[in-house]
């Protein structure tokens, strides 16, 4: 009996202080656990902030993308989109010609110049003249262009070089009459002095005092890997340099960056940032070629970019007629 009162005494007190000690426990392993998970998160907000600051810092050191002057999607129209830049010292190294040599430098884009019909037969042009240069050259790389040289006598396929002008040379002769009609050519004429007319007007020069100057060429670019350092067509460069005579660079796009290609965008690369201009078939890019306008084309991943350069000078003495058939 006193066994019995004296468990029953202490046996509900022990059942009690278990579960204190027992809830204790809990509480205190609970608030442990707590305590972890919350330096646990503000390890992981920690590490997300570092991830975005080295990224922004990465990004600002390459010199990103940071502005797109002339999106794909939209029709610049119906006058060019103007982007004005100050005139680099380039042209004071060269004879200046007034009426003609840069004094407004810049850049512009317009969709308002060549229709898309007319690219699109320039780039059925572009496709025959290309198809030909690569089974007759024997050669299959990344990057062809076709140069229109003075006299149509023959077609060149030569790949772009920043440094040497002509690189690779195959020459089609008598072929080209196969190739291209009297058509073909009075197409290109058009569109060529509409171009010559819209740069004029931008930069305010007597479009009298312009010439074509060579190269001038078709360019046709995938995503084969470049065979030849020739064929890497992505290296900044600035054209004046690049091709001596040019004093305006014209572009002329025959497809159309995402559908037809992805890659491959045309970037000025400014010393605070990058703007880029989307290919567009029948939009013409235009800018002065001096240092003032450094650029490049980005690398093309899928597809095949079509686009033809126009260029000009102001050099009477670089400047080559309009081709035709020999
Ligand atoms: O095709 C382009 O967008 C540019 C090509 C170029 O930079 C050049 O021909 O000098
Ligand atoms: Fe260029």
């Amino acid at each position: 009996m006193a066994l019995l009162r004296l468990r029953n005494t202490k046996g509900p007190n022990a059942a009690e202080i278990e579960r204190k000690i027992k809830r204790g426990n809990a509480l205190r392993q609970g608030s442990s656990w707590r305590g972890s998970r919350g330096l646990l998160a503000l390890l992981l907000v920690a590490l997300c902030v570092s991830t975005v600051a080295a990224w922004l810092y990465l990004a600002s050191l390459d010199g990103d993308i940071t502005e797109t002057l002339a999106s794909q999607r939209e029709m610049i129209l119906p006058q060019p989109r103007v982007y004005s830049v100050q005139c680099s010292e380039d042209y004071e190294n060269y004879k200046r010609y007034p009426g003609c040599t840069p004094q407004k430098c810049g850049r512009a884009v317009t969709d308002g110049v060549v229709t898309s019909e007319e690219a699109q037969a320039l780039r059925r042009l572009a496709e025959r003249g290309l198809a030909l240069a690569g089974s007759e050259g024997g050669v299959n790389i990344s990057h062809t262009q076709i140069l229109i040289p003075r006299k149509l006598k023959s077609l060149f396929t030569c790949s772009i070089n920043t440094k040497k002008k002509v690189v690779m040379k195959t020459y089609f002769g008598e072929q080209i009459a196969d190739v291209f009609t009297e058509e073909d050519f009075k197409l290109y004429r058009d569109v060529r002095g509409r171009i010559q007319a819209v740069i004029a007007e931008t930069f305010g020069l007597d479009r009298t005092l312009m010439y074509l100057t060579k190269p001038t060429f078709f360019s046709r670019i995938n995503s084969t890997a470049a065979k030849t350092q020739h064929d890497e067509y992505w290296h900044p460069h600035i054209d004046k340099e690049t091709y001596g005579s040019f004093d305006y660079t014209s572009l002329l796009y025959l497809s159309d960056y995402g559908s037809d290609f992805t890659g491959g965008r045309f970037v000025f690369m400014d010393q605070n940032g990058n703007r880029t201009v989307e290919p567009r078939a029948g939009r013409v890019s235009f800018f002065s070629s001096g240092s003032e306008n450094l650029h490049r084309v980005e690398k093309v991943s899928w597809g095949i970019r079509y686009a033809i350069t126009v260029s000009f000078t102001c050099n009477p003495s670089h400047a080559i007629s309009d081709p035709s058939l020999p």
